[in-house]
């Protein structure tokens, strides 16, 4: 006698867009966002806003999509940590199944519209960084090493250098210099987080710096990448490519970021106040990141 397996009711809209980590993918917008409107005019004209417009939802789209494969795929994982265990795949509202194809279709629709309505070069990065985030990340290197952060964290560096190509049709130094900036504030953004939501990690089985290597190191190394990270942020100023707004926000900005990281880079155990250092450099981290950003497009409107 065969058992059919019971199948779930359809989802909620609201567990779909679960599925693509909304509150995260924000940054990620703006960021590409900004790369767009930082970019230079081509032949005397920037990007028509329709298409400015459409170039922006493939990179929410398809960032949605990578958060969706990334949910797809780790379900076991989420089940086991306090974090992530109400999410729709394992809290049981969703087929798995229907995390996939949403995934597949929204990946595929979003690098097929970028292509056809804007162009091949921002479609081009924009299908590394889904694959980067879907398959470098989360099935390659998230299981298997405390660097997978480093490297996998690229994926979300992209979108600056998207949102550049999608206005000019090419990368500059400016973006890569973004994209830089982006990479190397992934492992101090994400550290920080580790340091205090690590047993969740221990739990799971993941190998995160914390659980792997230890406090000491962790904080070492958040202190160790903040050094490039805030030579990225600034070098635009010094070479040129923006004025001195982005030059001054950038480097008052960088200094607070670099003041938060030496606190947790020199601490040898995690504080039990109820602001704990690790903590406002993850909630700083992020404001840091809109904040420069949002300098660069205002400095590169004003003084261009
Ligand atoms: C591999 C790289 C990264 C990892 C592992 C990581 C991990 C995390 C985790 C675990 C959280 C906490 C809670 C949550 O899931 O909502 C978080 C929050 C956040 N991350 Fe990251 N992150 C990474 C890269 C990025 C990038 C590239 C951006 C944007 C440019 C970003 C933006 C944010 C934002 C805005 C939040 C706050 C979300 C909220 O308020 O709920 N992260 N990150
Ligand atoms: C355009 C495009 C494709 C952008 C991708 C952007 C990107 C890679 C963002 C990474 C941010 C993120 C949600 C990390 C979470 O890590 P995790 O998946 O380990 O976190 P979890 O434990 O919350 O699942």
């Amino acid at each position: 006698m065969t058992v059919a397996t019971p199948l779930l009711p359809p989802a909620d809209w609201r567990d779909f867009l679960a599925l693509t980590k909304p509150r995260v993918m924000t940054l990620v917008v703006f960021t590409g966002l900004c790369g767009m409107l930082a970019a230079p005019p081509v032949n005397g004209h920037f990007i028509h806003p329709v298409l400015g417009f459409t170039a922006i939802l493939c990179i929410a789209l398809g960032a949605g999509a990578a958060g969706a494969l990334n949910q797809w795929y780790e379900a076991d994982l989420d089940a086991k940590m306090r974090r992530t265990q109400k999410r729709p795949l394992p809290a049981g509202r969703m087929e798995r199944e229907s995390a996939l194809h949403f995934g597949v279709g929204l990946a595929a629709f979003s690098v097929i519209l970028m292509y056809f309505a804007v162009n091949l070069a921002a479609a081009a990065i924009l299908t590394v960084s889904i694959l980067f985030y879907v398959l470098v990340y989360t099935v390659w290197l998230k299981r298997r090493t405390p660097q997978n952060i480093v490297i996998g964290g690229a994926a979300g560096a992209f979108p600056p250098l998207i949102g550049w190509a999608a206005a000019t049709g090419q990368v500059a130094l400016l973006p890569l210099l973004l994209f830089a900036l982006v990479f190397l504030w992934t492992p101090p953004h994400f550290w920080a987080l580790a340091l205090f939501v690590k047993t969740d990690y221990a739990n799971a089985g993941v190998p995160m710096l914390p659980v792997v290597a230890g406090e000491r190191v962790t904080r070492r190394q958040i202190g160790l990448y903040t050094i490039p990270m805030a030579l990225a942020a600034v070098l635009p100023w010094p070479l040129g490519l923006s004025g001195p707004l982005y030059g001054g926000v950038a480097s008052v900005t960088t200094l607070v970021f670099a003041a938060l990281a030496l606190v947790v880079a020199t601490r040898t155990t995690t504080a039990d106040d109820a602001m704990k250092p690790e903590k406002r450099l993850f909630s700083y981290s992020i404001l840091y990141l809109f904040v420069v950003f949002g300098a660069l497009v205002v400095d590169r409107w004003m003084f261009a």
